[in-house]
């Protein structure tokens, strides 16, 4: 559906974006994650026409489309800031598309009233933006560019300004609509659990370069490189130098906090003797931040074995050797 090979994007001699190939398959879910400037933004916009596109080319549905502004590229771009018409009311917000393509009252009405269902707006379509509060807003420009049903949505973190549970809720929405629909999407966040939650592939950015590329499993399981492995994960993993196993110069062991245990797993265990400085109590686990000679270890236990330890006590940490991962320098070296 889209094939970007060797896509560049200069600033002057800024290089944003760096030689970036991706093959995307119709119907797939790709979101492109990364740190704040890594050019995740950049990348979908080149995609959308938004952006030129400095070197290689981007194809979409077989056709070179380098050249052709975004109207003619067959695609709905969600973002974040979307300007409403203030004078018209939702419905005619999210119907004045559709009224343009010529489709019939009732084909709009049935659409209109399919996405403003997702995104839980169908009791606000009589009233002007004017009106609503500014996540309901929100909604309303994602439903005007959704219920366009191209077949290929771009989102540029739609969700961002929303409070904690309807971002959860409409992530999940996003994604069914997206099953429903047959559509292909690609998702620019920074949050790795959504990035997690919704792709079938995740494309980890950094500096304009793609680290590595793979399911959320893949991602999380077997990442390439101390960057991904520190990236995807809630908490994150933790890397732990000096004196413990057999580490060399320059070498660390990569930790996810759900493996770390207070009692021994096994005879080959890596032992960390540590000062529990804070234990936070999430509800169905609790995060004990320990620290190993000035290294901040975070281990997520379950809540009742955390409250029978004392913060600014001793504790000793057990890591069964093969749930750690090593690393030298961002390389993530053989077990
Ligand atoms: N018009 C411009 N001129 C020069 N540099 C730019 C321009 N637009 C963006 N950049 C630079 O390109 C890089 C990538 O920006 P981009 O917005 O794609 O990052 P991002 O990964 O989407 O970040 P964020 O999560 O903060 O939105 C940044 O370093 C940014 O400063």
């Amino acid at each position: 559906m889209i094939e970007l090979s060797n896509v560049g994007k200069a600033y002057g001699k800024i290089e944003v974006i760096k030689s970036i190939s991706l093959s995307i398959a119709k119907g797939e879910f790709v979101v492109l994650v990364g740190p704040s400037g890594s050019g995740k933004s950049t990348l979908l916009r080149m995609i959308a026409g938004l952006e030129g596109i400095t070197s290689g080319d981007c194809s979409i549905a077989g056709k070179r489309v380098n050249n052709l502004p975004p109207k003619e590229r067959g695609l709905a771009m969600v973002f974040q800031n979307y300007a409403l018409y203030p004078h018209m009311t939702v419905f005619d917000n999210l119907a004045f598309a559709l009224r343009v393509q010529g489709l019939s009252k009732n084909e709009i009405k049935e659409r209109v009233a399919r996405v403003s269902a997702i995104v839980q707006l169908d009791q606000y379509l009589d009233r002007k933006p004017s009106q609503l509060s500014g996540g309901q807003r929100q909604r309303v420009a994602m439903a005007r560019a959704m219920v366009r049903d191209t077949g290929l949505f771009l989102f540029d973190e739609p969700l961002s300004n929303l409070d904690a549970k309807l971002r959860g809720q409409m992530r999940v929405e996003i994604r069914k609509l997206h099953d429903n629909l047959g559509a292909t999407s690609i998702y620019v966040t920074h949050d790795q659990t959504e990035a997690m939650t919704l792709a079938d592939r995740i494309v980890v950015l950094d500096k304009g370069n793609i680290e590595q590329v793979g399911t959320p499993h893949e991602l999380y399981e077997d990442p390439r490189t101390r960057f991904v492995a520190g990236f995807l994960g809630s908490p994150s993993m933790n890397f732990i130098d000096g004196d413990i196993g057999n580490l060399q110069a320059n070498e660390a062991y990569g930790v996810r906090p759900e493996n770390i245990k207070l009692s021994p797993t096994g005879e080959d265990d890596l032992k960390i003797m540590s000062r529990l400085e804070l234990i936070e109590y999430l509800g169905s686990s609790a995060l004990c931040h320990c620290n190993f000679h000035g290294q901040n270890i975070v281990a997520q236990l379950p809540p009742a074995e955390a409250s029978a330890l004392q913060a600014g006590g001793d504790v000793e940490l057990y890591i069964a050797r093969d749930t750690a991962m090593k690393f030298n320098g961002n390389q993530r070296l053989a077990a």
